[in-house]
C-alpha cells in the first residue's frame, strides 16, 4: 500500500456542495471519512458519490448503544458497502459481538467492512480520563484494555491516539487494524486534539491509517498541505 493511501481525510462539512468541493480539490486522496456532521446533515448520498469516484470509505458514526440497537445500526451501515465502520469499545462485549455479527450478515458479499472500536477519544487527556471520566487506569493502559476487549469480541481493529499505537500494536499484533486520528504535522495547529503526534511518528509507532482533517481541509492551500504531508511520509 502506498503511503498516501494510509491517510484518510474527513469530510467534516455540513453541505453536499462543500463535500463535493473538497473531493474536487483533492482528487489524489484515496480514502475519505464520512462522519457525524456530514451524515446527519446530508444522509447517505455522499457515500454513493464516493463509490462512483472509486474512493475508499470510512463511515465514522461511532455507534454506542445497547446490543440490539448496535446490531441494527451496524448492519444498516454495513449494507452501504463501505470499508470501515466505527463503534465505541465502551458499548461492551455483547454489543461489540452482535455489531460484528450483524455487519457480516448485512454487508454485500464482496464488501465486508472492518469494524473498529474507539478506545479513548483523542480530544481527551489523561487528566480528563482521571478527573472527569473517573477511570482509575492510566494511559496507555486504558486504551490497551479497550483494544483487547474489541479484539476479544471479534472486531477488526481500534481507533487510538498515535501515542498509544506502539503498545496496542505490540499486544494486539499485526493483523489488528490501528486507525489514528490526533495527527498533527509540526506546522499545524492542535485545535481540540490533545493526544497528538506527527504523521511520520504515528506511522513509525505502528498506525495503519492516519486520519488527518483540518491541517489539510482548513489550510489556506489544501493541495499544498496534502502534498507536504505525503512528502513528509515518503521520507520515512
Ligand atoms: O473516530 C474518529 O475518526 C476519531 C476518533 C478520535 O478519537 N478522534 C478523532 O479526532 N476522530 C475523528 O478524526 C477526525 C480528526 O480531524 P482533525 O482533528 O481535523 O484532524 C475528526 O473527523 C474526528 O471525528
Amino acid at each position: 500500500m502506498s503511503i498516501e493511501n494510509r491517510v484518510i481525510v474527513p469530510l467534516d462539512v455540513n453541505t453536499e456542495a462543500e463535500a463535493l468541493r473538497l473531493l474536487d480539490t483533492l482528487p489524489d486522496v484515496g480514502w475519505w471519512k464520512v462522519g457525524l456532521e456530514l451524515f446527519v446533515s446530508c444522509g447517505p448520498k455522499l457515500l454513493s458519490e464516493l463509490q462512483h469516484r472509486q474512493k475508499q470509505i470510512f463511515l465514522d458514526l461511532k455507534f454506542h448503544d445497547i446490543p440490539n440497537t448496535m446490531a441494527g445500526a451496524c448492519g444498516a451501515a454495513s449494507a452501504y458497502g463501505v470499508d470501515l465502520i466505527t463503534v465505541h469499545a465502551t458499548a461492551g462485549r455483547n454489543a461489540l459481538k452482535l455489531a460484528k455479527a450483524a455487519s457480516s450478515e448485512k454487508a454485500p458479499g464482496d464488501k465486508q467492512p472492518k469494524i473498529i472500536a474507539v478506545t479513548l477519544l483523542t480530544s481527551l487527556s489523561s487528566r480528563d480520563l482521571a478527573f472527569d471520566l473517573k477511570v482509575p487506569l492510566e494511559l496507555p493502559e486504558y486504551a490497551l484494555q479497550m483494544a483487547i476487549l474489541a479484539q476479544e469480541s471479534g472486531l477488526d481493529g481500534a481507533v487510538c491516539s498515535p501515542q498509544e499505537a506502539a503498545q496496542l500494536r505490540q499486544v494486539c499484533g499485526n493483523d489488528f487494524t490501528l486507525v489514528c486520528p490526533g495527527v498533527r504535522p509540526q506546522w499545524a495547529e492542535g485545535g481540540d486534539q490533545k493526544r497528538c503526534m506527527t504523521p511520520k511518528d504515528a506511522i513509525a509507532a505502528g498506525a495503519d491509517y492516519l486520519v488527518i482533517g483540518r491541517p489539510i481541509t482548513a489550510a489556506a492551500d489544501p493541495v499544498a498541505a496534502w502534498e507536504r504531508i505525503c512528502e513528509e511520509l515518503a521520507s520515512l
